[in-house]
């Protein structure tokens, strides 16, 4: 491990004042943020560029982060998205044979900030207690903070809630997306099929949703979070996909919303959702979303499908739940959390239309909920 100071060179000041005081890596600055805790025992680059974690500074709860260091195919989008990393052991070098760049080097290079040292059991139970609270987070070699301003800073911060960012992660044109999978779950090959012509609507798109989905045989076009529903329709799509992606799935309401209910008003296309896909597609539905206390963060998750029985592990990402007592009739509720009870998944009883609240990419996670790229697929074969 890297011989760390005595001297605190970083702060994370939460917005009721409660500060936690570590070691600085990374950019040096200052972010506010809310505050999360992941719980995956792998896939930090994985999380950190994950275009959902926007406006959010992640606590790993899993000590060993920076051993297996960053390359450039673990990216899940060009540049880190989520604010900050705080992590309880400095992030150690690397040690794998993959790694082209340590993560203190990459933060730095890419401007996010790191504290280390951080007694992260106390802030997680902090953050289960508090409810995902808003924070301040500096990283100042000198060890000199202003600690009234920090709260300020925390205390300031917007607040995920009826915050759209999904338009600020999105892709500015759109593009082909021709890239496979590096490797194949078990029971599963590439299909090597002329390929369903598939919009993808970006609203924060990780790339191995979109590897996944060209694997399973879908000729993908990645189409911005406003593009219309005739943008989509001049592609003559036979499938539609809605990403995963930052912020409250409510405030999509003017764009993403009115652009599904007309697609589905016009055609019978099958469409399949994930995560804030799944929330926009709920909403279009007429279901309402609401923010959780502290929401799903993790590859550890254990979900029922409510119409086989089999319980999936799958990796979660979410701050924002459908409420499933909204659901209205003609939708039914496919699976949920056995955490906690909440939904994560719907279809309607008589179109090809579904969704999961979790990440069946597995990126980083168990590779249980492959199947529903496959059923994606065989929906489009059989409309
Ligand atoms: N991973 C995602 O797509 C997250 C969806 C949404 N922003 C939420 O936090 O619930």
């Amino acid at each position: 491990m890297k011989k760390s100071s005595q001297t605190p060179t970083a702060c994370l000041v939460l917005a009721d004042g409660t500060i936690f005081f570590g070691h600085g890596f990374g950019a040096v600055g200052d972010t506010q943020a809310e505050l999360c805790f992941n719980t995956a025992m792998t896939g930090y680059q994985e999380i950190m560029t994950d275009p959902s974690y926007a406006g959010q500074v992640v606590t790993f709860t899993f000590p060993h982060i920076g051993n297996v260091g960053v390359n450039p195919e673990d990216d899940e989008a060009a540049d880190p998205v989520a604010a900050g990393m705080v992590v309880k052991w400095d992030p150690t070098d690397p040690s794998n044979w993959r790694a082209a760049e340590d993560l203190v080097a990459w933060l730095t290079r890419r401007g996010r900030i790191g504290i280390g040292g951080v007694d992260t059991r106390a802030l997680t139970r902090a953050i289960r207690q508090q409810g995902a609270p808003h924070v301040a987070l500096e990283h100042n070699p000198e060890g000199i903070f202003d600690i009234e301003r920090l709260v300020e800073k925390a205390r300031a911060f917007q607040g995920l809630e009826g915050l759209d960012l999904a338009k600020d992660v999105t892709c500015a044109q759109s593009y082909k997306w021709n890239e496979m999978r590096w490797s194949w779950p078990e029971g599963y090959v590439a299909r090597d099929t002329p390929g369903h012509r598939v919009v993808a609507i970006d609203y924060g798109a990780k790339r191995n949703i979109l590897r996944c989905l060209a694997s399973a045989g879908c000729d993908v076009t990645v189409l911005p979070a406003t593009a219309t529903a005739d943008d989509v329709m001049a592609h003559d799509p036979q499938g539609i996909f809605l990403s995963n992606g930052p912020g409250d799935p409510a405030a999509t309401g003017k764009y993403a919303v009115p652009m599904i209910r007309d697609i589905m008003d016009r055609s019978d296309i099958p469409v399949f959702g994930i995560c804030l896909g799944h929330q926009i597609l709920a909403l279009a539905l007429g279901a309402k979303t609401i923010k959780m206390n502290h929401g799903h963060h993790g590859a550890n998750h254990p979900v029922k499908d409510l119409e086989t029985g089999k319980v999936e592990i799958t990796s979660m990402n979410h701050g924002f739940t459908v409420d499933s007592q909204t659901l209205p009739q003609g939708v039914i509720e496919t699976h949920v959390s056995l955490f906690d009870g909440s939904n994560c998944g719907i279809r309607m009883r008589d179109r090809p239309v579904f969704s999961v609240q979790y990440h069946p990419e597995a990126s980083p996670g168990p590779q249980d909920s492959y199947y529903l790229f496959e059923r994606f697929v065989k929906a489009i074969e059989a409309a």
